[in-house]
């Protein structure tokens, strides 16, 4: 007999989007791609759509406290991530949950704006994500606007992104990857930084297209599928980049405004996938 709950599992702990291309819902078609079972915490629920975050309400800590215990009793989650946290309120159950329930190594991705402008936290809710969250992160993938927030200073070069990196890693965080999609660079340049000190540069050609909703929450979910397989951080973090690549570089036409990405491309563009993750 095959045995019990021995095929990848992961988690994603964040918000829904109406508009089907980022939070959870890019997170579960990232996952279904990357070969992973997927299973959700709803921390809120946003009306969206790729012209903007229309409005947003978070669930009552019940629920999500009993979404996660419905998940702990009855799958084996290999590794998780959160995405849209909403306030200091639900940034606090999340930890103690996270305390509470082991589903292995964490990704977070400190959302707080989203393409369109809308806020998706409270200024205190950054500030927990700051002080309190980011100790259990195995991996943080600040954008350029939130990795300045997190570390409190402005990022205006290569080197202050490094510096912004160790900052960061020095609030808890293992593994810091700085993400450079914001800005105007012919080269897009994220860096990483793990946890022995080694740090690098993923670069890759900036891609000219609005169709950009949802591209943090899919290199996240891209790496959590692949730690959730069994990679080494660097391994998931280097899948991570390819994925979210090909899924920005073919386009889909969906959507009047900053469309979503493909999830399907990764898989038509490579026939190497199990070897890669
Ligand atoms: N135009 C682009 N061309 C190539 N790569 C991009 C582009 N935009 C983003 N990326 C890549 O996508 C990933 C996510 O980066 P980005 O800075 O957009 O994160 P984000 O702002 O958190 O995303 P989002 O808030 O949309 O979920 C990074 O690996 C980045 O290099
Ligand atoms: C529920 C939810 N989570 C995350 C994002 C960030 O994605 P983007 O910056 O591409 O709008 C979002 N818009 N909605």
């Amino acid at each position: 007999m095959t045995e019990i709950n021995s095929f990848p599992q992961a988690l994603t702990i964040a918000g829904t989007d109406s508009g089907g291309g980022a939070g959870i819902m890019a997170d579960l078609k990232t996952m279904q791609e990357c070969g992973v079972f997927s299973t959700a915490v709803v921390v809120a629920v946003t009306a969206q759509n790729t012209l903007g975050v229309q409005d947003f309400q978070a669930l009552s800590p019940k629920m999500i406290n009993e979404q996660f215990q419905s998940i702990h009793d009855d799958f084996d989650i290999k590794a998780c991530k959160t995405g849209m946290l909403a306030d200091a309120e639900h940034v606090q159950l999340v930890y103690d949950n996270l305390q509470k329930y082991d589903f292995g190594p964490l990704v977070l991705d400190p959302v707080m704006v989203a393409k369109g402008g809308a806020q998706l936290i409270s200024d205190e809710g950054i500030d927990l994500i700051r002080t309190k969250l980011s100790q259990l992160a195995t991996i943080i993938t600040p954008n350029m606007p939130e990795a300045e927030r997190l570390a409190d200073m402005k990022i205006e070069s290569q080197s202050a992104m490094l510096v912004a990196a160790k900052k960061i890693q020095a609030l808890g965080a293992k593994n810091v990857i700085v993400k450079g999609g914001h800005g105007d660079t012919e080269t897009v340049r994220d860096l990483v930084l793990l946890e022995s000190g080694e740090n690098f540069w993923m670069n890759s050609p900036r891609i000219e297209t609005i169709r950009t909703h949802g591209t943090g929450d899919t290199l996240s979910s891209a790496i959590v599928s692949s730690l959730a397989k069994g990679s080494t951080i660097k391994e998931a973090i280097l899948f991570g980049k390819k994925f979210v690549e090909a899924a920005i570089k073919n386009t889909i036409q969906v959507g009047h405004g900053h469309g979503p990405l493909n999830h399907w491309a990764y898989n038509q563009t490579s026939e190497e996938l199990n070897d890669e993750i």
